[in-house]
């Protein structure tokens, strides 16, 4: 047998070989992902994720997909160097047996040529997988976080029956992950499947008959190849499965821990007050060792799923040696020959293999997918809770507003209330008994209300909570939010921040420190103030705004509030009787649904 190419045309020959199986391979995997995602439950969880982009109507055109199909180009490409590789090994161990230095140095030269290609399609496959994985990336993300901030989902999921775990990983992790896996994953396999039709075909050549038990096996070797890597792939697949779900546990295991470090490193000053480390360590034990237990049940899942691939490897490698070498030295095979077998066998073993030990990646593929549909799944839950109806308006107006708690228990029944320009609502009640509730369901935040609400939204509103909110960022950032931080001047951020006495920060407009740390209570609550005096809403909720400010200071704020925004209607919650004066009515909070307006200046 021998090199049996003809090299001079060899090179027309490949191209017409990459066109025919390019486009063959671009129709098959279209076919194969038209189908895959209709009936398998990942199939159909990859779709949401990738076809959105991958459609030339997606917002970014044909390019994801031209970029693909160069991809599957260079793919293909590579496979047929791959063949040739072969051939031109087989030759040049063949001028060896026969001792002919010029045809030895002919396919040293071919082999300089064939290298060269190899070097410049693999570095250029590289650079087109992580364009598309990083343009991907970048466009799950803003696709994701967008779905994660639209209508407050990421609020409003902490209702949703089946709350979803760490989105933060989810968003960060998970993201980063799957455009990285599906183009490893997909890339490994259309290359498996073109690398095994090709190598097929040379084994199929290359194979001779064999007598097994008496009976004589045409073309032995490719069949015991296929036989050899089909059974071998049911065994690791029954060995491997486990690993998706200890994966999946691996995943949120380590999330969950993690957030508990995150809470301690965020309530340091409060665990450091009670002298929690103790309860806080235990928890972080009882966090870590979960962790722990899975990475072992990891190991020892992946020590019999490695060991079972690794051996099959092995005797692999010797196999198709051990099963030329009578036909060899019956001088029915060169040299070159039985070193192309073992090369074909390497590669039709290899890519059959592809499938076996690429399973525990698609295990955390699918751990992946789950996460991240899952994370799409509970921010459409959480859109679909019910809510109040609200539309916008001028002043505030309430009608038939009912709020309850998760059991139902009514916290307000059917309230109505008219506010308009300038005036001022006092909301009071003992404590529980539902105002901070009563501000959650005007704003829309509470699932368990119904009624209806009429007021300016978006600028138009400000809620200031009882926990004061500082983002990361400079001064001006906190100022200006939820505008961006470029919406004030630091002229007016500095006669603000005098204003509300802070007069202190007025030289730290630009320091990026975690103000939410540095500041009291009391100064968030007067940066709280700022930002309403700077924003200038025409409905302002204040839930005990000034609960952390001495009288005198709450005195000072409120009445620059009336006189700097004397149209804003104001809807206060406080317990003190000095807010009285700055509000011209009060609605009291009575227990089980019950309420009453009344008149503070008759
Ligand atoms: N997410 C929630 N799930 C279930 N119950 C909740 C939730 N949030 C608040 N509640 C309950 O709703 C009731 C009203 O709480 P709310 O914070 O509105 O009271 P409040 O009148 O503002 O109290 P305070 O004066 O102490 O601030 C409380 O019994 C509280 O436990």
């Amino acid at each position: 047998m021998g090199d049996g190419l003809n090299w001079s045309t060899e090179w027309s020959t490949s191209i017409m070989w990459i066109a025919g199986v390019f486009v063959a391979t671009a129709i098959g995997c279209a076919v194969i992902a038209a189908v895959v995602t209709r009936i398998t439950v990942w199939g159909r969880q990859f779709r949401r994720l990738a076809f959105p982009y991958f459609s030339p109507r997606g917002e970014a055109g044909w390019r994801p997909l031209l970029s693909v199909l160069l991809l599957l180009l260079l793919t293909i490409t590579s496979v047929r160097l791959n063949v040739l590789l072969s051939y031109q090994s087989n030759g040049m161990y063949t001028a060896l047996q026969q001792l002919d230095a010029g045809a030895f140095a002919r396919f040293l030269g071919i082999f300089a040529i064939l290298a060269t290609i190899y070097v410049v399609q693999v570095l250029l496959s590289y650079f087109i997988q992580q364009l598309i994985v990083i343009r991907w990336r970048v466009w799950l993300n803003d696709h994701i976080i967008g779905d994660w901030l639209g209508d407050r989902a990421y609020h409003r999921g902490r209702f949703t029956r089946s709350a979803v775990d760490n989105p933060d990983q989810r968003i960060q992790e998970d993201v980063a992950s799957f455009p990285d896996d599906s183009a490893t994953l997909a890339v490994g396999a259309v290359g498996a499947l073109v690398s095994l039709v090709s190598f097929t075909i040379i084994l199929w050549q290359l194979s001779g008959p064999l007598p097994i038990f008496g009976t004589e096996i045409p073309r032995a070797m490719t069949f015991i190849a296929y036989v050899y890597v089909i059974i071998a792939s049911v065994i690791a697949f029954r060995v491997g499965r486990p690993l998706i779900r200890l994966s999946f546990l691996n995943e949120g295991l380590n999330a969950s821990f993690r957030y508990a470090l995150v809470r301690v490193r965020d309530n340091s000053e409060n665990v450091a007050f009670h002298r929690g480390e103790e309860v806080e360590g235990n928890t972080l034990s009882s966090r870590f060792r979960p962790v722990i237990d899975n990475m072992w049940a990891i190991v020892l899942r992946t020590v019999k799923f490695q060991g079972f691939n690794l051996a099959i490897s092995q005797a692999a490698e010797v196999a198709p040696v051990l099963i030329q070498a009578p036909r060899y030295f019956a001088g029915q095979l060169t040299l070159g020959d039985v070193q192309q077998t073992a090369t074909a066998f390497g590669q039709v073993h290899d890519s059959l293999s592809f499938f076996r030990n690429a399973y525990d990646q698609f295990a955390s593929y699918r751990a992946v997918l789950d996460r991240l549909t899952g994370l799409l799944d509970a921010d459409a839950e959480a859109r679909a809770l019910p809510s109040v109806w609200l539309e916008e308006g001028e002043g505030l107006e309430v009608h038939d507003l009912t709020v309850r708690l998760p059991d139902d228990r009514s916290l307000v029944d059917s309230l109505d209330l008219t506010l308009t320009t300038g005036d001022a609502l006092l909301v009071t009640g003992a404590s529980g008994s539902g105002k901070t509730t009563l501000l959650r369901s005007m704003a829309d935040l509470w699932p368990y209300a119904t009624g209806a609400v009429r007021r300016p939204l978006d600028d138009g509103a400000l809620f200031l909570s009882q926990q004061p909110y500082v983002p990361l960022g400079g001064l001006c950032t906190a100022l200006a939010y939820p505008q961006p931080a470029d919406r004030i001047d630091d002229e007016q951020a500095i006669r603000v921040l005098r204003q509300v006495q802070l007069p202190h920060l007025v030289d730290r407009l630009d320091d990026e420190v975690d103000w939410a740390r540095e500041l009291s209570p009391g100064e968030q609550q007067r940066l709280g103030f700022a930002r309403i005096l700077i924003m200038r809403p025409r409905v302002a909720f204040l839930d005990e705004a000034t609960s952390a400010l001495d009288e005198g200071l709450e005195h000072t704020l409120y009445t620059l509030l009336r006189d700097e925004l004397p149209d804003c209607v104001l809807v206060s919650v406080g317990h003190r009787n000095t807010l009285d004066q700055f509000h011209n009515e009060r609605l009291e909070l009575l227990g089980d649904g019950r309420w009453q307006v009344t008149a503070l200046h008759p």
